[in-house]
């Protein structure tokens, strides 16, 4: 049994401390809303994020920082891409000794262009990193939080650490793989959010299947262009945390940037739809640093570039897809 502090109550926070309580480790989790943390610790639920789901009632939550760091040696990051920096940098004032931080975000930061690792290793006292590691792939919250089978990858620049992720979260229901590809892992778990978008989107004008699979197997090729530019191994993208989580988050249900392109699709402007959604769209704001990481790397990223336009510029989604069936003709090989 091992002290883990999860640090952030949101549906993937939630579903991934149940993952490691039902590994017999001691979760405590952190939180800022007083009342998500009451109703962990005295309903066992978190009905704002994940409905109708019992959390194990072995795991505990805080409001107190300093608790929460002192819980533990490890410690898993399950905030937004936006929060990171704020959240570790508080972390590492109150901590002592080396911790190791494992991150579950998908995003990249617009302006620095940082990959959450990054922002982790720049906003901690050196002296407390016991190691950086990231976890992804096909994964939504609300069928982990009730034990359908899912699959992930963990990624470290160093093997050791890995590893002792992957022993502290596998279980019956939750296989997870080593990859030593941290820029892959991290790139392709941000990037697949732009094209999820981009399917919510077609999916709201109706356009089906064909069009689907298009902007799926055309984004694999954009994402890898721009991912093995920034160092990253064009196998990683044909793994889980690659065309795996791309699939999942452009066909489910459950996915929050589907959601999110299916309200623009049907005619919602962006802030009408970030409105009605009450959790994270991490592919808005990766849209933007993913449009301006093309423009430096000079990857042609077609669909990023289109969608950014319909995101912050109030392109019309029709005339966005128009553009994109209208290019130059192109070979495939290419
Ligand atoms: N949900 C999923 O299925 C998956 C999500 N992810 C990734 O995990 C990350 C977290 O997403 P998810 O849990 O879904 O998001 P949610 O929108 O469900 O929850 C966000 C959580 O972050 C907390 N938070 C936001 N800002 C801060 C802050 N400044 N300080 C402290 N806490 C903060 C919120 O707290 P509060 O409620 O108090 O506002 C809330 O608990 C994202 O990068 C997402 O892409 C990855 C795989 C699967
Ligand atoms: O990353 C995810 C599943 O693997 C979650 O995707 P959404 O944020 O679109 O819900």
């Amino acid at each position: 049994m091992t002290n883990i502090t999860v640090f952030g109550t949101g549906s993937w926070g939630t579903a991934l401390a149940n993952v490691l309580a039902d590994n017999d480790h001691n979760v405590l989790m952190w939180g800022k809303t007083e009342e998500t943390i009451n109703e962990i610790n005295t309903e066992h639920s978190n009905n704002k994020y994940l409905k109708n789901i019992t959390i194990n009632e072995t795991i505990k939550a805080t409001l107190d920082l300093k608790d929460a760091v002192h819980h533990a040696s490890i410690f898993v990051i399950a905030v937004p891409t936006k929060a990171i920096r704020e959240v570790t940098s508080h972390i590492s004032e109150v901590a002592d000794g080396k911790k190791m931080f494992l991150h579950v975000s998908k995003g990249i930061e617009p302006k620095t262009f940082k990959r959450i690792s990054e922002m982790i290793f720049e906003s901690i006292d050196p002296k407390i990193n016991g190691g950086i590691s990231v976890l992804s792939g096909p994964s939504h919250a609300e069928e982990v939080a009730i034990k359908h089978p899912t699959t992930v990858s963990v990624s470290s620049e160093n093997d050791e650490v890995a590893k002792l992720a992957q022993d502290l979260f596998m279980t019956d229901y939750f296989r997870v793989y080593t990859n030593n590809d941290l820029i892959g892992i991290e790139i392709g778990g941000a990037l697949k959010n732009i094209i999820a978008l981009a399917a919510g989107i077609t999916d709201g004008l109706n356009y089906g299947d064909n069009a689907k699979a298009a902007l799926i197997t055309r984004g694999l090729a954009e994402i890898t262009r721009l991912g093995v530019k920034m160092g990253a191994d064009p196998m990683t993208f044909l793994g889980l945390g690659g065309i795996g989580d791309l699939i999942v988050t452009c066909t489910s249900v459950h996915s929050r940037n589907w959601k999110c392109g299916n309200m623009l699709g049907k005619g919602a402007t962006l802030n009408e739809a970030l409105e009605e959604m009450n959790m994270v769209v991490e592919g808005v704001r990766t849209t933007e640093a993913a449009y301006y990481l093309a423009q430096e790397y000079n990857v042609e990223m077609p669909i990023t570039s289109g969608l950014y336009r319909v995101l912050f510029e109030d392109y019309p989604v029709e005339e966005g897809v128009k553009d994109l069936m209208g290019r130059d003709k192109k070979s495939e090989n290419i």
